[in-house]
């Protein structure tokens, strides 16, 4: 079973999105309820990409995100560094460049795209599974056109504590073992659990947005907080 621990070593992570990646949809639904469906559709509304416009959707996976946001004529890269998830999703769509989104192998941490080539950039569940979340943001945003925008989707944490510890509960018990009954890495279900109690919680990936240059920093709580939505914008020049 292929796992990733909690320093996120870029292999460990994409040999385990890669062992995933078969039953990855399949297993969102399952485990959110059909919620993440929900979430989804606020992150595309949030990004809001018009006709014209290019937009980065990155840790992209099997691109589950990436074709709705193509819904009102915008073209999409969907960018991942796991060659399963960008192969299970060309599977799905068809092909790797299909109904306006073209898939590209690439590293957050280093993304192979010029300075100020995007409309808007978005990354729904991934941010927290990137190694140097810092430095993933200031590459985002390097990428991101003056004037840009940046919508993050990411798990988050609940601000009422008595649900927080409900959830906390849901996550570090049974998630894991009910994962086990669709999947035969378990143990990256673990690792899944174990990511979303130790990332930062609203304000603090806010702040961290606006140290590598986001303006206008603002979030809501989608399932009372059980994921955020972050919008930024990179300022005018
Ligand atoms: C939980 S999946 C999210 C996939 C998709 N965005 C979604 O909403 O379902 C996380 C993705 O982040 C990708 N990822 C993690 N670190 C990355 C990096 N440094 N560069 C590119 N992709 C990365 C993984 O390969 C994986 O496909």
């Amino acid at each position: 079973m292929t796992r990733a621990e909690l320093d996120k070593s870029p292999a460990d992570v994409a040999a385990m999105f890669d062992s995933i990646a078969g039953r990855y949809d399949l297993l969102n639904d399952v485990l959110s309820l059909g919620q993440d469906r929900q979430w989804r559709r606020a992150a595309v509304r949030a990004v809001e990409a018009y006709s014209g416009e290019l937009v980065l959707d990155l840790a992209a996976g099997t691109g589950t995100s990436s074709q709705a946001l193509t819904g009102n004529g915008a073209r999409v890269i969907a960018c991942d560094f796991s060659q399963g998830m960008l192969r299970e999703g060309a599977r799905q769509r068809g092909g790797a460049v299909s109904g306006g989104v073209a898939c590209v192998a690439g590293d957050a941490l280093e993304l192979p795209f010029e300075d100020a080539t995007f409309d808007a950039v978005t990354i729904s569940f991934g941010l927290r599974n990137v190694q140097d979340t810092d430095r993933a943001l200031r590459e985002m945003h390097r990428v991101a056109k003056p004037g840009g925008r940046v919508v993050i989707c990411e798990f988050s944490h609940i601000p009422v504590r008595a649900a927080d510890r409900v959830y906390s509960g849901y996550l570090m018990a049974a998630l894991p073992r009910i994962a086990g009954l669709f999947s035969d890495n378990t143990a990256a279900y673990e690792y899944l659990s174990e990511s979303i109690m130790d990332w930062p919680d609203q304000a603090g990936l806010a702040a961290r947005m606006q140290r590598a240059g986001w303006t206008r920093v603002a979030w809501r709580n989608l399932t009372m907080g059980v994921v955020a939505l972050h919008r930024g914008y990179r300022p005018e020049e």
